[in-house]
């Protein structure tokens, strides 16, 4: 493997993308999507930038690269249409253990930026390690086309509803099966599905605490045979 896929969290985070085209703007809008504090820095933004600009979280900042900007900066983005400047980007933010995608060469970057399917909390990543960048697009697409936003949106639901749900089952079944039976249970239950698809909360209340008691009554049978 060449590159570790991981889910960073960036909220507050400082970030830097160098380069105002359209590449620049792609990846800056991922990075405030994801929350981040965003500087960016070319002599000339195009218009998505422009408008980026007017978020609080966004500043741009009207001139050429200069390595006092990575001051301070989680992650970098070298995305100009300059190969030389990108480069010098990416040694300056290596020599500061900055991570740094470079947008033009994928043997001389330090993070790859994946086709997405986000559907958060559900995100699908995908990469080809540099290789094929229109691959990894396709491949996107076809994986898509099976998952239907009427399938992925009460999943998403279900996953949010998981995350707050967490603490609650773990407190409720100290043997990790039990647990895990219950979550196996509570993603593919048709009732409670059924009841999310409807946004009916009472319904989802009502089957949570019937798949708590079913696998509770389970955990209580095991402990009862041993
Ligand atoms: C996946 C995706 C995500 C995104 O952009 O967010 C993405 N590129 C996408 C599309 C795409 N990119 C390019 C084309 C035109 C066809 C072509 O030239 O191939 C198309 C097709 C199109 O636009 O449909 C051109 C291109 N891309 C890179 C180079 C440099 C080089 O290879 O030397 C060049 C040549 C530039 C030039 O010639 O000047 C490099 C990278 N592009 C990556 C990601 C990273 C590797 C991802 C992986 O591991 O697969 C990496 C290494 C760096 C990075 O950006 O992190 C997104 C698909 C989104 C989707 O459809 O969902
Ligand atoms: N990763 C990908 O998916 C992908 C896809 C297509 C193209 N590319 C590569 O991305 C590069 C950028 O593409 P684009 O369409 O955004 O280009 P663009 O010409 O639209 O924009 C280039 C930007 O870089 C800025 N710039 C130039 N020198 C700079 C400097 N010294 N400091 C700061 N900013 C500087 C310019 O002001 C301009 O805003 C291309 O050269 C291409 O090699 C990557």
């Amino acid at each position: 493997m060449d590159f570790m896929p991981i889910f960073c969290d960036l909220k507050e985070k400082l970030c830097l993308v160098v380069g105002g085209g359209q590449i620049a703007s792609h990846k800056a809008e991922l990075l405030s999507r994801a929350q981040a504090r965003l500087t960016i820095v070319a002599p000339t933004f195009n218009h998505r930038l422009l408008e980026l600009g007017k978020n609080a979280n966004v500043s741009l900042v009207q001139e050429a690269f200069s390595e006092h900007w990575l001051t301070g900066c989680w992650l970098v983005i070298a995305a100009t249409d300059d190969p030389v400047i990108n480069q010098s980007i990416y040694h300056c933010a290596t020599q500061r253990q900055i991570f740094c995608n470079v947008v033009d060469d994928p043997l001389q970057t330090s993070f790859i930026t994946p086709a997405l399917i986000d559907h958060s909390p559900i995100i699908i990543a995908l990469s080809t390690g540099g290789n094929a960048p229109t691959l990894s697009g396709l491949l996107r697409q076809e994986i898509e086309s099976h998952l239907s936003t009427a399938s992925l949106d009460p999943l998403s639901t279900l996953a949010t509803l998981a995350g707050s749900l967490r603490q609650r089952v773990k407190n409720y079944f100290p043997a990790v099966h039990i647990k895990h039976q219950f979550w196996l249970k509570f993603f593919t239950d048709k009732m409670l599905i059924n009841a999310v698809e409807h946004h009916d909360t009472l319904a989802i209340n009502v089957h949570i605490q019937r798949l708590l008691t079913e696998s509770g009554a389970v955990s209580l049978n095991e402990n009862r045979s041993n």
